[in-house]
């Protein structure tokens, strides 16, 4: 399946000069949302993982079904204000602007291994900060999946040495 055949870019959103991936018309056919969600699974298995975190708010629209092919619990990274118990909180940048996530403090139970799961891979502020707070909580990041990596962010540079895949790339 050539899953770039079904991601729309958009020039100039939500800044002039952002190539902005959309997945919107990736998701609305059926057959193909679920050959990615199989895909990435494949990629995945192999890294023994406890539980998948997801970045709000695409982040969900991978984890969440992944968790459930995979049978492993989901936890939200959620914006900032957002989650109703005790949090911690990290700032970041990332392409196009600023914000801050959260995570329940009971979340992720030490020792856990964590795969982050998101949508796309673009500065890697957004999974380096994932990453701060699963660390903080006590968990092991195994890896990351992602349906889109641009690699002309070089997100994965700043990521170390981080098991991540990726479907399709830009
Ligand atoms: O690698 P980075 O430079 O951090 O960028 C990637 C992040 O940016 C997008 O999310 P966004 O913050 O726009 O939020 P959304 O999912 O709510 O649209 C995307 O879904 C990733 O989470
Ligand atoms: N170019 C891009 N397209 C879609 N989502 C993004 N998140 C960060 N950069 C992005």
């Amino acid at each position: 399946m050539n899953f770039k055949d079904y991601i729309r870019v958009i020039h100039d959103f939500p800044q002039p000069g952002i190539r902005f991936k959309d997945i919107t018309t990736l998701l609305q056919n059926g057959e193909v949302y679920r050959g990615a969600i199989d895909e990435l699974k494949k990629l995945v298995e192999a890294m023994n993982i406890d539980v998948i975190a997801g970045p709000e708010a695409r982040g969900f629209v991978i984890g969440a079904p992944l968790s459930y092919a995979l049978g492993v619990g989901f936890v939200p990274i959620r914006k900032s204000g957002k989650l109703p118990a005790d949090a911690i909180e990290a700032s970041y940048s990332l392409e196009y602007g600023k914000d801050k996530l959260a995570m329940h403090r009971d979340a992720i139970k030490p020792g856990q291994r964590v795969l982050i799961a998101d949508d796309l891979l673009a500065t890697g502020g957004t999974i380096q900060t994932s990453l701060n707070l699963i660390e903080q909580l006590g968990g092991v990041v195994a890896g990351a999946a992602f349906l889109i990596e641009l690699n002309y962010l070089n997100g994965r540079e700043k990521l170390g040495d981080m098991d991540i895949v990726s479907l399709v790339q830009y």
